[in-house]
Formats: structure tokens, sequence, C-alpha cells
């Protein structure tokens, strides 16, 4: 569009606004925020939430949530969810529930299922999603279905990420028989948006005690998995079959789009810069792009390595080509880059990370003073403590991803604080 028809259509939306219905506001808030004009956009969307308007009343929710030209004010955003929620709107129910996740009433919060549920039903990609890699990780055969079903609902929907955690069950035929067919036809549709098959991988389903068949039990995320100690000193454990293959692929299909040359926090000036050390690509998952389905992965983690959701920074999710490593170094973080990124939160206690993938040849993960080494397995965990308990760092937690010999390796790890770091 050219410059002086855009410019046209935002003069008629400032007419209309002018006369002040709360959809007018909403509309110019809306084409405001396409062109990253955030405060006015914040001031009008709050000035039609405040006039009854559902959908504003979401949007002022989400930019307080992720501090947007406002400062983040979780019970704030918490209140505006509510009254879009009374007002009818499922979309506001399923914020509520995403942000529950993190939170310590989460078991208890049986709303946050029926939430997701009003979700499903009104049909919204991010429940449908979460939804369906729910169900995926239940071994009776009606919950498998649901998987799919919903899966397939979301990719109708439009969904490109459910759509290719669909290719891979029809292709593999998980919970259901093989269709190749259908898989390739998927593929076909995904290759002009510049999306290529993800790894094979082959899991069977979690160990972990499913809930009630065909019931949608959010909070089964939070049993705790059996975790095999490698080393007392360092901490370092290890969880197979943490994740699920669905599980897997939303998190290399999130990241994918998001890629970047993986960068270091330089010791001396506490900034990020790329480093022969770390050789690998990653992406960094910003909240504001975490869905219900991402948040229930990091729970996961969060869990098996005993650690509230809060004291997360950010998923990262790295992948590695064939000569790509990361050397040996720790976790913990050099006192300037603490004061850079919320000191408060304190050093990084611990590490989760999980492989996401089958990697040909190399890419084990090294202790090299704790003599440990651990080799990818799709799904498998492992955890380790950076700090001693008394909070001193560990130099013993000496670690290194060695270099991948042949194929590829994807690997989701969660750095955690002392304290907390996220706001919900
Ligand atoms: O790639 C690996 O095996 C190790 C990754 C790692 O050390 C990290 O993410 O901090
Ligand atoms: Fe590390």
């Amino acid at each position: 569009m050219t410059q002086i028809a855009e410019d046209s259509i935002l003069t008629r939306l400032r007419q209309d606004a002018d006369r002040g219905t709360p959809q007018a506001l909403y509309a110019l808030a809306s084409a405001l925020v396409t062109r990253q004009q955030m405060a006015e956009a914040f001031d009008l969307h709050h000035r039609a939430a405040q006039a009854g308007h559902a959908n504003a009343q979401i949007e002022t929710a989400r930019m307080l949530m992720f501090g947007i030209a406002a400062n983040v004010d979780v019970p704030r955003a918490g209140e505006w969810l509510l009254r879009a929620e009374a007002a009818g709107s499922p979309i506001a129910g399923y914020f509520l529930a995403l942000m529950a996740v993190g939170h310590p009433s989460f078991a208890r919060e049986a709303r946050t299922n029926e939430r997701v549920l009003a979700a499903v039903n009104a049909n919204y990609p991010p429940a449908l999603r979460a939804a369906a890699i729910h169900f995926g990780r239940k071994p009776d055969e009606h919950d498998q279905t649901l998987c799919l079903q919903l899966l397939e609902r979301a990719t109708h929907a439009g969904d490109v990420v459910a759509a290719q955690l669909l290719a891979e069950r029809l292709m593999h035929g998980e919970g259901c028989i093989p269709q190749p067919e259908a898989a390739e036809e998927l593929w076909a549709q995904l290759a002009p948006l510049g999306i290529e098959r993800l790894p094979d991988i082959s899991l069977p389903l979690p160990a972990s005690t499913p809930g009630p068949s065909n019931t949608l039990a959010l909070e089964e995320v939070l049993q705790r998995p059996a975790v095999k100690l490698l080393s007392a000193g360092p901490r370092i454990g290890q969880v197979d079959g943490l994740l699920s293959a669905d599980e897997c692929r939303l998190l290399m299909a999130s990241a994918r789009p998001r890629l970047q040359r993986s960068r270091t926090i330089d010791p001396e000036t506490g900034l990020p810069v790329a480093q022969e050390i770390r050789t690998s690509s990653d992406a960094s998952i910003d909240p504001i792009v975490e869905d219900l389905a991402l948040r229930l992965v990091q729970l996961r983690m969060c869990v098996a390595a005993g650690v509230s959701l809060t004291q997360a920074e950010n998923l990262t999710v790295l992948r590695y080509e064939p000569g790509q490593e990361y050397r040996p170094h720790r976790d913990y973080r050099p006192p300037g880059a603490i004061e850079q990124d919320r000191p408060e939160a304190g050093n990084r206690l611990r590490t989760i990370c999980v492989y996401l993938n089958e990697v040909e040849a190399g890419g084990e993960t090294e202790f090299p003073i704790a003599s440990a080494v651990i080799s990818p397995e799709p799904g498998r965990a492992i955890i380790f403590d950076n700090l001693f308990p008394d909070g001193r760092p560990d130099p013993d937690s000496l670690h290194a991803g060695r270099p991948v010999q042949q194929g590829i390796k994807w690997l989701a790890t969660l750095w955690l604080r002392e304290r907390r770091y996220r706001h919900y």
C-alpha cells in the first residue's frame, strides 16, 4: 500500500475515533499497533476497554502483561481479562489460563481447564494446539484420536505449527495408521511458506501417569518425574522421556523461524557477542510469543528441575550443525552480566537441557570435571547445578556440547535463577 493510501486510512480511522464509539477506538488502536505507535495505541485500547469493548480489554491486558507502552502490571492485566471473560470472550479465558500456568495455585485452579476448553470450543488455535499436545501424551486410543482431531482443527484454522505436528504424526502413524500421502500434501502446503520437514524422531509415549482419558487435566504437567542421579557434586541428573515427540516438535517448529547465530556473554563487558566458544544457532523465545503449549512444556521442565517457572530465563532452543559445538563453559554468569539482566533474580542456580531429536553422531554433553557424558536422545533431559547450596559458583559444573559429527542436534535450555526472574 502506498504511503498516501495508508495515511488516508489512518485519517478516516481518526475521524471515526473522534466520535468515540468503542469499536472506532479499537479499530484505530489496532491500526496504530501495526504501525508500532504503541503509546497512543495503549491509550486508545484502554479507553475502548473502559467503554466495555471486550477485544480492547484483551489487548489492554496483553500490553500490561508484556509491558508494552506500559509497565508490566499483572494484577491489572488479570482484571481486564476477567472483565472480557465475563462479557463472553473465551480468548480472555485462554490468557487467564496462560498466566495461571506459572502460578503456585495452578494445581487447584479447576477453572484453568474449563477456560482452555472454552477456547478450544471457540476454535482458538493456540488452545487447540495446547490441548492436542496434552491429549497426545496419553496412551489411550481415544485420547490419541482426540489429539489428531484437535491438530486438524488448528491446522484448518491456519496454525502452521499444528500443521507440522500433524504432518509428522500422519507420516509416522502416531495415533493413526501411517498416511504418508496426507503428510506429503501438508508439507507441500507448508513449503511455499519456507517451512521444511522437521527432523524425524520416533519416541515411545512418556512414562508419566496420564490423567483420566477424554478429560483435559493440564495439572498432569506438575507430576515430578523420577530423576536418575549421574553425579552428586555437582549434582547432575537425567530424565529420559521427559518430553513427548509432539513437545519436541513444538519446540523445534516454534524456534525455527527465530534462529540466529548464538551469542555468549563477554566476561569483560557483560554484553552478548558471537564467539568461537559457541558456534550453534539459537532462538530465545520471548514471553510475547509464548503460547500456552510452550508455557506448559517449560513448566514441565521446571517441575523436573524442582524450580518455579517464574525463576526461568527465556527458553532458548539451540541448533547445531556438523562441526558446531559449545566449548567447555559454566552457565553461571560473571558479576557484570547479572547486573545487566535482573540482578534481583540472582545467578543461574541450575540448568535444564532437553534434547529434541536423534543425533547421528557426536553432540554429547560432557562434564569433564564431574566425569559424565550424556548422549542426545529425543525427550531426554539433563539437569545440573551451577552453584553450591550456599550460592557460590561451582567451577566443577564445567560442561560442553561436543561437536556434532553427523546430523543435526536440537536442544532446549532453561537457565534457572536463584529467585524470581519472570513476572508470571
Ligand atoms: O549442547 C549441549 O549439550 C550443552 C548446552 C549448554 O551447555 C547450555 O545450553 O548451556
Ligand atoms: Fe551450558
